[in-house]
């Protein structure tokens, strides 16, 4: 099955091809670390993880990078309000920032570059645009010189021209040209700042994903990333000095993802209209949030309203019941001597929601119609199992293994395809089941009826169906 991607460079959807055979390299600008992450961060991270996630399913071995933005204006000018040290609320957002995709189940990128880390290389790369002639230093800093590089532009549709006008550009009193823009900048007294061939100060903001992805995944790679507002300046900006640089192409697809929107504005720090991570963790589970920004193709604004929340929670707790009702049924199942018209019908819509589920994953990552295959199958299973009396195994089998792939590559679903985990969990249940049987014959009750209750405290609810006992799992 071809996988097929929306370019941004190129405004259409590819083929995807990577540079090496059975390699993915993958670069995703991260945060600026000066404050908690809000649902648009995860949005865009929750994006770039089930992306990387499908990429791994298919067979590729991904290599993937994103930076921590540890030293800015931004973070400069929090650490002057609350009086800090930038660099020790810098690491302190890190760390909060790793703790949150942690407990959104994002897996953690093969490695995370922090600029202060990298001033070496920065300055290097900086010498060698100087020595190319694309850049120049002013009086308060370097600056990359746009009109030097013919295809600036090529990302965002910007025209020089029209920033030329002075619109959507950064001041710098040294520039020549308004469109140019910082490489370095030199220290004002009392930032932060380092030595470099043109005295103290610090990388602008674009240098840095030019000179951390090339160190770690090579001069050219297969798949760069971030949120819509990145494509301009920042992209633009990487692309400029990484092709002057090394004077080839540098990255072959670039994927932007969508921003989360409350009534009608992007969520941003900046408008103080964001929920944080905590925040919304506090009240939903981690599935629920991910299947929330799932349901959405990561292209596509995601409005974000607590009803949508809600609706996302109850069409988790559906799948979550219809695995509940296969793995129930699975138990007693019956090995297949021979099949139905019943069984034929539930396998084709099985066989059918799974190829669905992968044209729309082929298809730009289309999770959003993914979903959709995903009720489709378990609709039908649901149905097989009102209307059969003696489930057939093989059938249960092929939409259970369906689901574990669903899980996998969407991070749902998590605790109940933990095989180790969940094998001794279901012994001691059944275990407990065993002893409460026995504490009801000897009419026990008071006992009894607490094992059931702290069971249904921990998500475990026992039904009572005739002498047997049987128990779902409730907690979403
Ligand atoms: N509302 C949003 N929806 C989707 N992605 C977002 C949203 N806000 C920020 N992002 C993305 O999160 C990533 C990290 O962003 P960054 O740390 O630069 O945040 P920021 O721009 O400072 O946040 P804010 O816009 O809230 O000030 C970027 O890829 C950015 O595009
Ligand atoms: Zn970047």
């Amino acid at each position: 099955m071809v996988l097929r991607i929306y370019n941004t460079l190129t405004r259409q959807k590819e083929e995807f091809k990577p540079l090496r055979d059975g390699e993915v390299r993958m670069y995703v600008c991260g945060p600026t670390v000066y404050d908690y992450p809000h649902l648009g961060h995860a949005r865009t991270y929750i994006a770039f993880d089930v992306i990387r996630r499908y990429l791994e399913h298919k067979g590729y071995t991904v290599l993937m990078v994103m930076n921590f933005t540890d030293i800015d204006d931004k973070i400069i000018r929090r650490a002057k309000e609350t009086g800090e040290d930038p660099r020790e609320l810098a690491e302190k957002f890190i760390k909060i920032f790793l703790e949150d995709m942690q407990a959104l189940k994002v897996k953690p990128a093969d490695i995370y570059p922090r600029v202060t880390e990298h001033i070496n290389e920065i300055i290097k790369f900086i010498e060698k645009l100087r020595e190319k002639g694309y850049a120049y230093e002013g009086s308060d800093g370097v600056y990359f010189e746009v009109q030097k590089f013919k295809d600036y532009g090529k990302l965002s549709g910007i025209k020089v021209e029209e920033l030329r006008k002075g619109a959507r550009v950064e001041p710098g009193e040294g520039k020549k040209n308004p469109e140019d823009f910082a490489l370095w900048k030199k220290a004002k007294p009392g930032e932060p700042k380092w030595e470099s061939p043109w005295g103290e100060g610090r990388p602008g903001w674009h240098i840095e994903c030019s000179v951390m992805s090339s160190k770690y995944l090579g001069e050219s790679f297969d798949i760069h990333g971030g949120g819509n507002d990145l494509i301009f300046p920042h992209h633009e900006n990487e692309i400029a000095q990484s092709e002057a640089c090394f004077g080839h192409e540098w990255v072959r697809y670039w994927l932007h993802t969508g921003f989360v929107m409350v009534k009608g504005e992007k969520m941003s720090k900046s408008l103080g209209n964001f929920v944080t991570v905590r925040e919304l963790l506090q009240r939903y589970s981690p599935e629920v949030i991910r299947f929330f920004v799932l349901q959405k193709h990561y292209r596509s604004p995601l409005d974000y309203t607590e009803e949508g929340l809600q609706h996302a929670k109850n069409n988790l707790e559906r799948l979550y019941n219809t695995l509940e009702n296969i793995r129930v049924a699975m138990e007693k199942a019956e090995i297949s001597y021979t099949w139905g018209e019943k069984e034929f019908e539930a396998y084709e819509a099985v066989r059918d929601g799974r190829r669905k589920f992968y044209e729309a994953m082929d298809d730009d990552f289309n999770t959003a119609e993914a979903l959709r295959a995903v009720f489709e199958v378990a609709n039908a299973i649901n149905k097989y199992l009102t209307e059969t009396e003696r489930p057939k195994e093989s059938i249960l089998r092929k939409a259970w293994e369906f689901f574990k792939i669903v899980s996998e590559i969407f991070g749902i679903f998590e605790d109940y395809f933990k095989e180790e985990k969940k094998g001794e969990e279901e012994e001691l249940i059944r275990l407990l089941i065993e002893v409460r049987a026995q504490l009801r014959k000897e009419k026990r009750y008071d006992l009894a009826d607490k094992i059931r209750d702290e069971l249904k405290r921990l998500g475990i609810q026992l039904e009572d169906k005739g002498e047997e006992t049987i128990w779902k799992r409730i907690k979403v």
